[in-house]
C-alpha cells in the first residue's frame, strides 16, 4: 500500500580535490540597512507578515521565525535533548586525527581579541522582575537577552525560552516577539559578536552582550530579511531594558553608544567584520570546516540553508483524507499552501497549531518534507510487527501508523519525551505499546522479532539548524565522535531484534558523514547487512519544489 517517496535525492559529493573559493561578505547595505531619517516610531510593514511589534508600545504580533508549531507548544522539548549532558563546563572529546582541509578564509583576521574571551558563566538575576511594558520591544529584548545567555550556559534554546515564558507578565503576544528575537539572534550570532567586538574596549557582561546580539539583528545587522523595526526604536528600546535592569543597568549608556555607532559605521564596521568567517556565516569556525571537509562542492548552500526560518509543513493523515480535500480545506480557509511531497503540504505562513484547520482532530501532523520519507522507506505493511526505537516525540510513529495496521512498539529512553508520543497518538487515534529503555540494551525485549525496525539515532542534530539555530553554539565536535559511538551501538543491538528476511531503516537528522555514510557503512560490514535503495544523504534545501531538513536514510535487509 506504501508509495516510494517522492523527494528527489542527493547523494553525498565526492571528497574535497581543491580548495573551495571563498564567498565574499555581503555588501553591507544588502543586509537591510537602517533607514538614516527614520522617526523611533512605527515603520510600515515591511517585514514579513508575522512580525513582532512595530514600535515601543505596541502590541507583538505573532512571530516571524518560529522554531516549529510543536516548538512553540512545548519549548522544553528539542530533539537532541537526552543526549548528553549540559552545562557551562563542557569538556570535547579526545579529537582524532585530522587531515589538513580547506578553510574559507585562511587569510581571514582572527577572531575576537583576547579581552573579548571571558568566562560566560550567566551571573544572571533571572527571578528579577523588569518594570517594562509586556507589549513593548524592551520586554521582549530583555526576556530574549535572558534566553541567550542561558544559551551561552549550555542550555538549549526552547528549555532557556520556557523559563523565560514562566514570568506571569508575559503575554501570549509577548512570547511570539520573545521567540523571534531571540531565533533571530541565534542564528546572528557569530556576526553580532564580532560587531561588539570590534566596537566595545572590552568584552560587555553577559546580559550585556546579549541585549546587544538580540538588538543587532533587528536593526539590518544580519541576512534574516527585512529589518523588522526601525533602528532608532531598537535603540531607545534596548537602552530602556537595559535600564531596567540591575545587571545592565549600569552598562545603559554603553548599550546607547554602541547601538549609534552600529548606525553610524554599519558599513564599515560589516566590512570589517564578515572578513571573519564566523561572522559572515554564523557557525562556529569548527563546523564551518566539517561542512567544507564533508561538501567541498555545497558547503556553502548547507550553511546557508541553515540560516533561512523554516516553512511550517504538515503531513496529511491519510486514513482521515486525502491531500487534496485537505488543500480544499485550506483554501475554503483563505490559508495558501502547496504540495512538497507525498503526503507533504507547506503552508505559505507560519501559525499557531491550533489555528490549523484539522490539526485538533488528528487531520494533519506538523512534520518536515524530509522526515516523512521513513514511514514510506520502512515499507511497513498490516499485521506486521514494528520497532519504534527512538520514537520521541513520535512523529515517524504516527506516520507508520496512518500508513498501516501495524502492532507497533514505541521505544524511547527519556520518559517525558515518550509521553509526547502518546499524546501524538491520541490526537491521530492511533494506539502503540510504548517503551521507557535505552535501545542498546535488551531488558526490555520480549525476544519477538520484528518484521521492520525504525533507528532514528540521537545525532548532533546538524541536519535541523534551521529549526533550531541553538544547535550549533550548543554543539561541540566532540560530539560527533561521541553520538556515532552510541548509535552504532544501538543499531548493532537493534539487528539481533529483526527477524530474517527483515527491514531495518537507519535514520539520522546530521550532516556528518560520520554519524551517517560512515556509520552506514561500518554497519553493513560488521554485520553482513545488505544495502536497499534509500535516499542517503539529503542535504537541506529551502525552495519552491523541494523544502526539507538535513537528512540521512540508509535502509538494510537482513537476509535469512
Ligand atoms: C531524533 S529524535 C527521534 C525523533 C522521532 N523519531 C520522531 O520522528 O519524532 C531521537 C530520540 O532518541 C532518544 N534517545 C536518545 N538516546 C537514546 C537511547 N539510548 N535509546 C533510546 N532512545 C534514545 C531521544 O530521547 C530522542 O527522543
Amino acid at each position: 500500500m506504501n508509495k516510494r517517496p517522492t523527494l528527489s535525492l542527493k547523494s553525498k559529493p565526492a571528497p574535497a580535490t581543491k580548495k573551495p573559493a571563498a564567498r565574499k561578505p555581503a555588501p553591507a547595505n544588502a543586509t537591510g540597512a537602517a533607514k538614516p531619517a527614520a522617526k523611533p516610531a512605527v515603520k510600515p510593514s515591511s517585514a514579513p507578515a508575522a512580525k513582532p511589534a512595530a514600535k515601543p508600545a505596541a502590541k507583538p504580533a505573532t512571530p516571524a521565525t518560529p522554531a516549529t508549531p510543536a516548538a512553540q507548544q512545548r519549548p522544553a522539548s528539542s530533539p537532541w535533548e537526552g543526549t548528553r549532558a549540559r552545562g557551562a563546563e563542557r569538556k570535547s572529546a579526545p579529537r582524532p586525527a585530522e587531515p589538513p582541509r580547506p578553510r574559507p578564509r585562511p587569510e581571514a583576521p582572527p577572531g575576537p581579541r583576547a579581552s573579548h574571551h571571558r568566562d560566560l558563566k550567566p551571573r544572571l538575576q533571572t527571578e528579577f522582575q523588569a518594570e517594562l511594558k509586556s507589549d513593548s520591544l524592551a520586554f521582549a529584548l530583555l526576556g530574549a537577552a535572558t534566553a541567550v545567555v542561558q544559551v551561552r550556559g549550555g542550555m538549549a534554546l526552547p528549555q532557556a525560552l520556557a523559563g523565560v515564558f514562566a514570568n506571569p507578565a508575559t503575554t501570549p503576544q509577548a512570547r511570539g516577539a520573545i521567540q523571534d528575537v531571540a531565533y533571530r539572534a541565534m542564528r546572528q550570532l557569530g556576526r553580532s559578536d564580532a560587531l561588539v567586538a570590534a566596537m566595545a574596549p572590552k568584552a560587555p557582561d553577559p546580559l550585556v552582550g546579549a541585549l546587544l546580539a538580540a538588538a543587532l539583528p533587528l536593526m539590518g545587522a544580519g541576512e534574516d530579511g527585512p529589518a523588522p523595526y526601525e533602528a532608532f526604536t531598537v535603540v531607545d528600546q534596548a537602552v530602556t531594558a537595559a535600564g531596567s535592569h540591575p545587571d545592565t543597568a549600569r552598562a545603559k549608556g554603553m548599550v546607547n553608544a554602541l547601538l549609534r555607532r552600529f548606525l553610524r559605521e554599519q558599513q564599515a564596521l560589516l566590512a570589517d567584520v564578515l572578513q571573519q568567517p564566523v561572522a559572515q556565516w554564523n557557525y562556529p569556525q569548527w563546523w564551518i570546516d566539517a561542512a567544507i571537509t564533508a561538501y567541498p562542492q555545497e558547503w556553502e548552500q548547507v550553511l546557508a540553508a541553515g540560516n533561512v526560518a523554516p516553512p511550517l509543513t504538515l503531513r496529511v493523515n491519510t486514513r482521515k483524507g486525502t491531500v487534496d480535500a485537505y488543500l480544499e480545506l485550506l483554501a475554503q480557509a483563505g490559508i495558501g499552501a502547496r504540495r512538497i511531497g507525498e503526503h507533504a503540504v507547506r503552508l505559505d505562513k507560519p501559525m499557531g497549531v491550533h489555528l490549523i484547520p484539522g490539526f485538533d482532530a488528528g487531520l494533519v501532523s506538523v512534520q518536515d518534507a524530509g522526515a516523512q520519507l521513513a514511514a514510506q522507506l520502512l515499507d511497513v505493511q498490516d499485521g506486521m510487527r514494528v520497532l519504534d526505537a527512538c520514537a520521541a516525540p513520535g512523529g515517524k510513529t504516527g506516520h507508520i501508523l496512518e500508513l498501516a495496521d501495524a502492532d507497533l512498539t514505541a521505544l524511547d529512553v527519556d520518559p517525558q519525551r515518550l509521553a509526547r508520543v502518546r499524546e501524538n497518538l491520541d490526537r491521530l487515534q492511533l494506539s502503540a505499546t510504548l517503551q521507557a529503555a535505552a535501545a542498546q540494551g535488551r531488558e526490555w525485549w520480549d525476544g519477538q522479532p520484528f518484521d521492520r525496525i525504525l533507528a532514528d539515532v540521537p545525532c548532533t542534530a546538524s541536519g535541523i539548524v534551521r529549526r533550531h539555530p541553538d544547535i550549533r553554539w550548543l554543539r561541540r565536535k566532540g560530539d560527533t565522535l561521541q553520538l556515532a559511538t552510541l548509535s552504532g551501538q544501538i543499531l548493532d543491538n537493534l539487528w539481533q531484534m529483526l527477524r530474517p528476511n527483515g527491514k531495518l531503516l537507519f535514520v539520522t537528522c546530521s550532516l556528518w558523514p560520520q554519524e551517517s555514510e560512515a556509520q552506514a557503512a561500518a554497519f553493513a560490514v560488521r554485520n553482513r547487512a545488505t544495502r536497499l535503495d534509500a535516499p542517503g544523504q539529503l542535504l537541506p534545501a529551502g525552495g519552491a519544489e523541494q523544502d526539507h531538513d538535513g537528512l540521512f536514510y540508509a535502509l538494510f535487509r537482513k537476509d535469512a
